[in-house]
């Protein structure tokens, strides 16, 4: 390579290296290296981390996480097994569920289950629930919530990717749901079926463009089942999280943590969601209490997309002083 074109590339290379350094640092001298980042309107609103429903609810009840290995669904497993459920946690990565298997069963003492499974594959799938057929019976609460994701401009994906989150998001989903809700029907036994979202697939959002679209097509699939399927004995419900700390969707959607002040700044509640406060509406809506919920979409964002979708909301930054001239102006207006 001739040694202007050698230095140039050098000088590319130094150049990324040096943004996501200035990205990262900027981040960490704002908020600190770790931890639940918050504003001070967070004071107003503190998580509660202990399960809300009564011990035992979950008792004598068969529960199916997909990608409970990990992030939300380890906690919404583990929040259900500390409610008594058995539960079967289903994901791509053995290791990583047998891991959480023993950890959560050790503290609650109740049994939870690893399958191995790629929910993409319908075959898979089929098989895994014969798996679990053998292991607990069919389940009475199926919480689809495996999922894949990452940010990207839309000209730069390529078929593969496009298939890779949509197959993952809404095949996966399919395939889990209707293996199941067949084999239940066939039993004539009834389920409670929940679905995670994010508060983007009503709204679509850019540069997550697969992952808006087959989040949307998750929800059309089960309010769609709510209306068909309740006679059968089965309800259909939504959670739509906003941000919650996962290693999964951080590393994934944010690399740099450069957006994470931001988007804090805009959330109403002046922080992120937790994994504990999510198990805990998963669990009630899983529940016997919530047998009159079906249909439901459950937006649980800390007010995020309210805040983003009303166009005066930046306003929230006029000062009482601004305010007094604002307002001289607009009443100068009166008769005009
Ligand atoms: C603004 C601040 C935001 C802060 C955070 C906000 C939080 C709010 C979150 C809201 C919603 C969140 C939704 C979520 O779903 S988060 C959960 C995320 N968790 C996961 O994604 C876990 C599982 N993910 C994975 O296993 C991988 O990431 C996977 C890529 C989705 C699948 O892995 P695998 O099957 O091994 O796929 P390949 O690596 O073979 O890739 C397939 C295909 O995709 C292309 N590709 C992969 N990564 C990228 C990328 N970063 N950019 C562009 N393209 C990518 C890859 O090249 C392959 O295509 P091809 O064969 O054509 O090369
Ligand atoms: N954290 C957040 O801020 C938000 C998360 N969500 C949603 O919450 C859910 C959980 O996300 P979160 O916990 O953050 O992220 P994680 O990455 O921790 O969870 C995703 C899980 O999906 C599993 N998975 C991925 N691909 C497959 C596959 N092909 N077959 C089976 N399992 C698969 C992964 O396990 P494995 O790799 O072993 O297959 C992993 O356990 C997702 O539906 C996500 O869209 C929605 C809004 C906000």
């Amino acid at each position: 390579m001739p040694d202007t074109r050698k230095r140039s590339s050098i000088w590319l290379q130094f150049k990324d290296f040096f943004f996501v350094l200035v990205l990262s640092l900027s981040q960490f001298r704002l908020h600190g290296s770790t931890g639940l980042r918050s504003g001070s309107q967070a004071n107003f609103f503190p998580p509660l981390e202990d399960a809300m429903l009564p011990s035992g609810s979950f008792n004598n009840r068969m529960a199916l996480i997909t990608g409970g290995g990990t992030g939300l669904g380890r906690a919404m497993t583990a929040t259900l097994s500390q409610l008594g459920a058995q539960c079967i946690i289903a994901s791509r990565k053995l290791d990583v569920l047998q891991r959480t298997a023993e950890e959560i069963s050790s503290q609650t003492g109740n049994k939870v289950h690893a399958v191995q499974c790629d929910v993409r594959d319908p075959q898979a799938v089929s098989q895994c629930v014969d798996q679990i057929e053998a292991l607990t019976g069919l389940p009475d609460v199926i919480i689809n919530n495996a999922a894949g994701n990452f940010v990207c401009p839309s000209e730069r994906l390529s078929p593969n990717a496009w298939k890779t989150i949509t197959d993952i998001v809404l095949n996966g989903t399919a395939f889990v749901t209707l293996e199941l809700g067949k084999r239940l029907i066939q039993n004539q036994k009834g389920a409670s079926f929940l679905a995670i979202t994010t508060i983007y697939a009503e709204s679509g959002s850019g540069f997550v463009v697969p992952s808006a679209s087959a989040k949307a097509g998750v929800e059309a699939l089960y309010k769609s089942l709510a209306a068909e399927w309740g006679r059968y004995g089965h309800r259909f419900n939504i959670i739509q999280p906003g941000p919650i700390r996962t290693k999964g969707a951080f590393s994934r959607l944010d690399p740099t943590g450069a957006f994470e002040k931001a988007m804090i700044d805009r959330i109403p509640t002046g922080r992120l969601g937790t994994p504990a406060e999510i198990a805990n509406l998963a669990a009630y809506v899983s529940s016997n209490y919530a047998s009159w919920m079906s249909g439901a979409v459950i937006r649980f964002d800390g007010g995020e997309y309210v805040s983003l979708a009303g166009e005066f909301n930046e306003l929230r930054s006029v000062t009482p002083d601004q305010w007094k001239l604002l307002e001289a102006m607009i009443r100068k207006t009166k008769g005009s």
